[in-house]
């Protein structure tokens, strides 16, 4: 894929709601592209759990001063890359509903979205890279010449997310998921701060009816579209 001229390094962007398959297919496709994959909702939910909800009680000058203190790193491993959060890798103890749930909480406050931005958008200056989250097409990368939104029904959402779940033997009930996913779907789509809304630029994929292969197929159709109109 070519280097993206304009701002720099090429970048692949992938938002959605909860559950979509947002991290298995930009860690997938940025594997076929051979750059890096950044996880920001792994950003809010680290971050979440590390300051809590106490967090959104904060003053914004209280809150700018938490965050001088606060770095995260993305560092390639063998073929994977590591999310650091102050110098600690963040592991699966970020992957429960209840981290999500916090993170939706805490996602909500500008200055908490402005320094995770930031962060995001200097590990983009310093690689290519899939992005995967909430606003990475309609703030953090707007300059991106590949922006998908995914989406699927919240009941398939939910099954997915079970589906997960159970593989890693947490003990979720599918009713508790699917009104999780509904109220952080709220959450996230009418928050004042950047909510959650595909860039009239994305393209949409529609995923209840693929299957991971599928939705891998038609994101690599797009980047190849993007690829042969740059020629
Ligand atoms: N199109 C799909 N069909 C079936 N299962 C999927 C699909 N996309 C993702 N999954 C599965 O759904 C679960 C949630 O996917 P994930 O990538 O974590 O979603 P998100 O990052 O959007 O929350 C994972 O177990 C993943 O393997
Ligand atoms: N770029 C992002 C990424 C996540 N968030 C918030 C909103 C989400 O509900 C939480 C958790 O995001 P995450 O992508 O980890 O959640 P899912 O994997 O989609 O269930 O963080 C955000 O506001 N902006």
């Amino acid at each position: 894929m070519r280097e993206f001229a304009g701002k720099g390094n090429f970048i692949v962007t992938i938002d959605g709601p909860a559950g979509v398959g947002k991290s298995t297919l930009a860690k997938r496709l940025a594997k076929h592209l051979g750059i890096a994959y950044l996880d920001t909702g792994a950003m809010y939910r680290s971050l979440a759990l590390h300051a809590g909800a106490g967090v959104a009680d904060l003053s914004d000058a209280e809150m700018r001063e938490m965050f001088t203190a606060y770095s995260y790193a993305l560092k390639k491993e063998d073929d994977q890359y590591a999310l650091y959060f102050n110098g600690k890798k963040i592991g699966e103890e970020i992957r429960t509903e209840k981290a999500g749930r916090l993170a939706s909480v805490v996602a909500k406050i500008p200055e908490v979205r402005k320094a995770l931005q930031k962060f995001q958008r200097e590990i983009g200056e310093e690689t290519a890279l899939v992005a995967e989250g909430r606003d990475m097409g309609t703030v953090v990368f707007p300059y991106a010449p590949v922006k998908f939104f995914l989406d699927a029904r919240p009941e398939v959402r939910a099954k997915r997310r079970y589906d997960e779940l159970t593989g890693k033997g947490q003990q979720e009930k599918y009713e508790d998921i699917l009104q999780n996913i509904i109220a952080r779907d709220e959450q996230d789509r009418n928050r004042a701060a950047d909510p959650l809304a595909p860039h009239e630029n994305a393209i949409i994929v529609d995923t209840s009816e693929l299957d991971i292969e599928g939705v891998f197929q038609e994101l690599v159709r797009h980047c190849q579209i993007v690829a042969a109109g740059d020629k």
